[in-house]
């Protein structure tokens, strides 16, 4: 088996140390050879997106709508830099007709001269949009419900009105030489007939985009790629989507969205938002890294995905999930022996995404029942102890048994392998694990005896046996000589 192989990596930084996933038991291996050559390159179709594509992160928006979330000046400024750091193309805020705070905060972030456009987002209404135009933003996100539910529930307004009023507030918005969108909200449960004559509408007075919006979390990505498709043949302008999680389709939607010809996708940090939020910005890098690496290279700082997600975390208190995209502290963990063993062989095996990429570690794990000699082996040469082959074997029999009886830790394992070693080496008999309880000891013993009359074991006692005599022997003719 070959030690694991430092990697260079295409874009010639140094390796995977800044993002320490942080696991106490398990050994990180340094990144190896991955030039990413993914077999599911995206269809080639002259109406994709996928790679020249935008991001509008919201996270100062739909992630200020998260139950918890609560963003004063500072926290808001934070978010605001880091993201931009990162290589936003658009940061989208709360409307400053939300309150006098949110007003002046609006104001504040206008003036940090970041290179990320600043876009307030608001309702369909002249009283609002008269508000944003004066903040100093680059541009509006106006929104609307088009559904029946809430035309009839939320604002009370019919097609016509929303029409008319759109039209009066996008000329108004341009007038003021500002970027513009209009949106339908809950688009997935609003009149196909509708949604294409108001779109084409504001399309023909020179609105910059129209935005689909899945409010309630409900559309498939079939369905995505329909309604965008569609769409794409009815306007000339750019077109976002933003999709809620509500049924897990938030990143596949946003992708697909893509694949059919949108042009933007909302995210926020940890897909924070309203109910269980939206398009992740982690996640949607994860998808769009494995689309065209070039791309998102190129683009976003993605090496400060973990910084970010980290200050959002800390923000709004909640902790970054276990099974996270990229950063959860699993996400790069390999356990199962047939897995490790390839992985330390060549990582592209079992990821399509390199850790280094974002600046992670990749774990091999290695302390359990479900490991093999391989990963045992790789183990023991990072503790600088030489084996052969058959005591490796031997020794990943004696962790498997141990972890049979109960939970190992990294410690026990390393303390195995080098007690194993030593016994090896100095013809000793020190117990491997010498602080188990005596209810430990005794199931211990147990196995031993049910092994001890497996023939196959005896068979592989004879090759240690072997192997000790045949060192023993090279290591008295080193010393005469
Ligand atoms: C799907 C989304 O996430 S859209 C973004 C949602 N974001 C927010 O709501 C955050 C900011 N919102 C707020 O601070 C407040 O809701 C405000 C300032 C906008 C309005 O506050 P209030 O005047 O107290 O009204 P309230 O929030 O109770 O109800 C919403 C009002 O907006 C109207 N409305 C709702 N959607 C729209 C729309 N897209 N365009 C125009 N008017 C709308 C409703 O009819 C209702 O008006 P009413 O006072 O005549 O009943
Ligand atoms: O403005 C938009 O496009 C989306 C608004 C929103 O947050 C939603 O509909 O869920
Ligand atoms: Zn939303």
């Amino acid at each position: 088996m070959c030690p694991p192989v430092e990697e260079t990596p295409a874009n010639g930084q140094a390796n995977g140390t800044n993002g320490d996933n942080g696991h106490p038991g398990y050994s990180a291996v340094r990144s190896t050879p991955t030039k990413h050559v993914s077999p599911y390159q995206p269809v080639g179709d002259f109406l994709s997106n996928v790679s020249r594509f935008k991001i509008i992160e919201s996270t100062l928006r739909e992630g200020e709508q998260f139950a918890n979330a609560y963003f004063d000046l500072d926290a808001k400024i934070k978010i605001a830099k880091a993201l931009d750091e990162f290589g936003v193309d658009y940061i989208e805020l709360t409307s400053p007709a939300a309150s006098e705070q949110s007003r002046s905060d609006c104001e504040a972030i206008c003036k940090l001269g970041l290179k990320a456009k600043i876009l307030t987002h608001v309702r369909c209404s002249m009283a609002d949009a008269k508000i944003a135009v004066e903040t100093g933003v680059d541009g509006l996100d106006v929104v609307i419900g088009t559904s029946s539910y809430l035309r009839e529930h939320s604002h009370g307004k019919d097609m016509t009105y929303i029409k008319n009023t759109a039209l009066e507030v996008i000329e108004f918005v341009k007038s003021k030489g500002k970027e513009i969108r209009f949106s339908s909200e809950d688009s997935f449960r609003s009149d196909l007939v509708d949604l294409l004559s108001i779109y084409s509408a504001v399309d023909k007075v020179g609105v910059n985009r129209v935005g689909i919006a899945d409010t309630v979390g409900c559309a498939s990505p079939r369905q995505v790629y329909d309604l965008v498709r569609t769409l794409r043949g009815v306007v000339g302008c750019d077109i976002e989507t933003h999709f809620h999680n509500d049924s897990g389709c938030a990143i596949a939607n946003a992708y697909c969205a893509l694949e059919a010809g949108a042009t933007h996708v909302d995210t926020s940090v940890l897909g924070i938002g309203e109910r269980n939020g939206i398009t992740p910005l982690g996640g949607f890098m994860a998808r769009m890294i494995v689309a065209d690496r070039d791309y998102v290279l190129s683009k976003y700082n993605i090496k400060k995905l973990k910084d970010i997600e980290d200050l959002v975390a800390d923000l709004v208190e909640v902790n970054v999930p276990f099974n996270n995209y990229i950063t959860g502290f699993c996400a790069f963990t390999h356990k199962a022996g047939i897995h490790a063993k390839a992985i330390l062989n060549n990582p592209s095996t079992y990821e399509i995404i390199s850790p280094a990429d974002f600046g992670m570690s990749r774990y091999v794990h290695f302390a359990s029942r479900i490991t093999g000699w391989n990963a045992i082996k790789s183990r023991a040469d990072q503790l600088g102890l030489t084996m052969t082959d058959a005591e490796y074997k031997e020794c990943t029999a004696e962790i498997k048994k141990m972890a049979d009886i109960k939970k190992i830790t990294l410690d026990d394992t390393d303390a195995i392998i080098r007690n194993f070693h030593h016994n090896q080496v100095h013809n000793t008999n020190k117990p491997l694990l010498p602080d188990l309880t005596k209810d430990e000891a005794e199931k211990l013993n147990q196995v031993d005896q049910k092994i001890e009359s497996v023939p196959e074991k005896r068979q592989l006692d004879a090759t240690v046996e072997a192997d000790a005599e045949d060192r023993a022997n090279k290591k008295t003719r080193s010393t005469a000589a």
